[in-house]
């Protein structure tokens, strides 16, 4: 069995890759300083794994933590994969290419495996991300945005009177109530920008878009989309199954 770990800003994602097939385990919040914790109420029933394959956007306390409790447990060291120049038919297109989130980097090897038209790869967790590839596999750019959560919590912090809880938008009637209007408000944000970015790659580059959608906020946004926008839920465990798959 080859153990599979997403170590998002909120939560953790983890699969098992069992005779080549991936199969969703957990997926859970988690704090970043109780990793081991996590580890302990999320892994350790598992048999021990053959290989781990880490995506990890957390940070180096987080991965040293899980490198450390892996190899207590199993003998077994973690291999965290980061951002490359190129790989799986994408061409990353980052300057610096280590910068570039290692979760947007998986969801767009992932896309390439299965799409080779043009792909807008939407990123919906903590932040929302949007990044293009081309049809030739050339990564063209992404933006960054808070997601929808992010965008509450800072009105929250900034203003006097609108503390609302954070609730992913279901709707993008106008608000008739401070509520109401705080979640349009962010489901307008985030559509907006899709169909905006969408537009100038139309107008850049022509021929349709295929718009995938990813992360824990997908199933939520996609449907709020005018454009047709297909929920892959598991892009970036599939991307580091690439990963277990052709670099064991
Ligand atoms: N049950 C849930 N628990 C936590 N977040 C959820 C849940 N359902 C939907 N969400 C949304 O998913 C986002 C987290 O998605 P995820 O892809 O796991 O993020 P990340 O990769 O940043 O950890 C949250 O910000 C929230 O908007
Ligand atoms: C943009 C992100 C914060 C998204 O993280 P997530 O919402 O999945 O937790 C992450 O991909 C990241 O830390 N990226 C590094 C900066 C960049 O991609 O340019
Ligand atoms: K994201």
């Amino acid at each position: 069995m080859t153990l599979l770990i997403d170590i998002g800003n909120s939560r953790i994602k983890a699969a098992q890759l069992l005779a080549g097939r991936l199969e969703p385990l957990v997926t859970t919040p988690y704090d970043r300083a109780g990793i081991a914790d996590w580890c302990a109420d999320n892994l350790a029933g598992l048999k021990p794994p053959a290989a781990i394959w880490v995506a990890n956007v957390a940070g180096q306390t987080v991965a040293a933590d899980l490198q450390r409790w892996c190899e207590d447990h199993w003998q077994v060291s973690p291999r965290f994969v980061a951002s490359e120049r190129a790989a799986g038919g994408v061409r990353n297109g980052y300057i610096e290419v280590s910068e570039l989130g290692v979760d947007r980097w998986l969801g767009l090897v992932a896309a390439r495996q299965r799409y080779t038209e043009a792909v807008c790869v939407i990123g919906a967790g903590t932040a929302l991300t949007v990044d293009a590839v081309a049809a030739a596999g050339e990564h063209l750019g992404g933006v960054i945005l808070p997601g929808a959560g992010l965008m509450q919590q800072a009105l929250r912090q900034a203003t006097h009177a609108v503390q609302v809880d954070t609730v992913l938008p279901q709707t993008l009637a106008l608000g008739r109530s401070t509520d109401a209007g705080v979640a349009a408000g962010s489901g307008y944000a985030i559509v907006g920008l899709i169909e905006h970015v969408v537009g100038q790659l139309r107008v850049a580059h022509g021929g349709d878009w295929t718009l995938l959608m990813t992360g824990g906020a997908a199933a939520a946004i996609a449907p709020l989309c005018p454009l047709s926008v297909r929920v892959e839920t598991h892009l970036v465990l599939e991307g580091l199954a690439w990963y277990a798959r052709e670099r064991a």
